[in-house]
């Protein structure tokens, strides 16, 4: 436990934004020559890492992913070993899910398994998304599994348990970049200009009426705006206005209805407030649909040693890893860390005595795969 509790802690000290996981790819491969022997192989891809422990009569390879980045968040903890990178946390867990990959990995190679394991450390799931191009890589594809299964912390359950559900599990994604451009000018004379901070404002109020008028109230869905700029000084008017978000479906098509409506909103509002808009659509995440039958398996492999399953309901995050089981088969289930914080909060505190839990349940499945 203390080990895993380091690793976890010396990680939670370097969260790296997505493709710049410099420092982190460095520790983790530290990490693996410590623990490596004849039957460990190490490939990386960009940021990434691929570890294969060969097999004793593989017929199979069996993967396990765990992503690597962390969030432009600043991080507002208590704890005496938080982020020494200023702006930027592990505020989705990520430190959690690579220390018990290591952990998992310690445990298999010492095990001798028959069939070979593969161990993913991705890059950039937060964003732009680094499972599918390294998915698509020569470096994955040679190793390529034929089972595959992620976690993700989840706050809100207790330590000990753990949650999953065949099917759909976590939404569609698209991220959504907006910028205005109009005409800046005096505070005091407004209708000399075309002020971009009352056009992005009124944007936000009507792509919100997008879901709650456009929409079937029986297909879930949902736009945030995470962040909005505009201008440069309270008394000038704002020539330009940029809105950061994303938006949420738990049906594919969804996605491009919404995508639709948001064109027709873009070319009313340029002739309503006389700009000019673009939207980018940055980049979007597959659904993550879960295997029944490797979902069954780890309900009774969860069952088996005594940790607590729970059958989950579909959450409107997203996962990247939703592009590898598209092609991969496999699933994915939320560990319980039981924090009074949620995912994406600044005070973040996954309780480390989850750790052990990640890596039981990690080992015991693998296992269970391989016979
Ligand atoms: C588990 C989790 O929190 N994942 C992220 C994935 C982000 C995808 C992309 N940057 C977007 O915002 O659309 C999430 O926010 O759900």
């Amino acid at each position: 436990m203390k080990e895993l509790q380091e690793i976890r802690r010396e990680l939670h000290q370097i969260p790296e934004l997505g493709f710049q996981e410099f420092k982190t790819q460095q520790y983790v491969l530290k990490k693996i020559e410590a623990i490596r022997n004849d039957r460990v192989f190490v490939k990386t891809w960009k940021t990434g890492i691929l570890v294969k422990i060969a097999g004793s009569a593989a017929k199979k390879r069996i993967g396990f992913r765990c992503d690597m980045d962390g969030l432009p968040i600043t991080e507002s903890t208590e704890l005496a070993f938080q982020s020494t990178h200023a702006g930027n946390m592990h505020a989705c867990g990520h430190d959690f899910h690579m220390t018990i990959a290591l952990g998992a990995m310690k445990h298999v190679i010492d095990q001798k398994l028959e069939d070979d394991v593969v161990f993913i450390f991705q890059p950039a799931e937060e964003g732009p998304g680094g499972a599918l191009p390294m998915l698509q890589s020569v470096e994955f594809q040679q190793w390529k599994p034929d089972v595959i299964f992620a976690l993700h912390i989840a706050p809100e359950l207790p330590v000990g348990t753990v949650s999953s559900k065949a099917g759909l599990l976590f939404a569609n994604t698209s991220e959504l970049f907006v910028d205005f451009k109009g005409l800046g000018g005096h505070a005091a004379y407004p209708h000399l200009a075309k002020d971009m901070t009352v056009a992005a404002s009124n944007f936000i109020v009507q792509m919100q009426q997008i879901i709650s008028r456009g929409l079937d109230p029986l297909g879930p869905a949902v736009i945030t705006v995470g962040k909005m700029e505009s201008g440069f000084v309270q008394n000038a008017v704002a020539e330009t206005a940029r809105l950061e978000g994303t938006i949420r479906t738990l049906n594919p098509n969804l996605l491009a209805i919404i995508k639709g409506k948001l064109e027709k909103l873009k070319q009313g509002f340029e002739i309503s407030h006389d700009c000019e808009i673009t939207i980018d659509y940055g980049s979007n995440y597959f659904q993550v649909d879960n295997h029944k039958q490797y979902v069954d398996l780890f309900q009774d492999t969860m069952h088996q040693i005594d940790i607590t399953y729970h059958e989950a309901t579909e959450a409107m995050t997203g996962e990247d890893f939703g592009d590898m089981l598209k092609e991969i088969p496999g699933f994915m289930f939320w560990l319980g860390v039981n924090s009074p914080y949620g995912l994406h909060h600044a005070k973040l505190t996954p309780d480390e005595a989850a750790l052990e839990v990640g890596v039981r349940a990690v080992v015991h499945m693998i296992q269970k795969l391989s016979n």
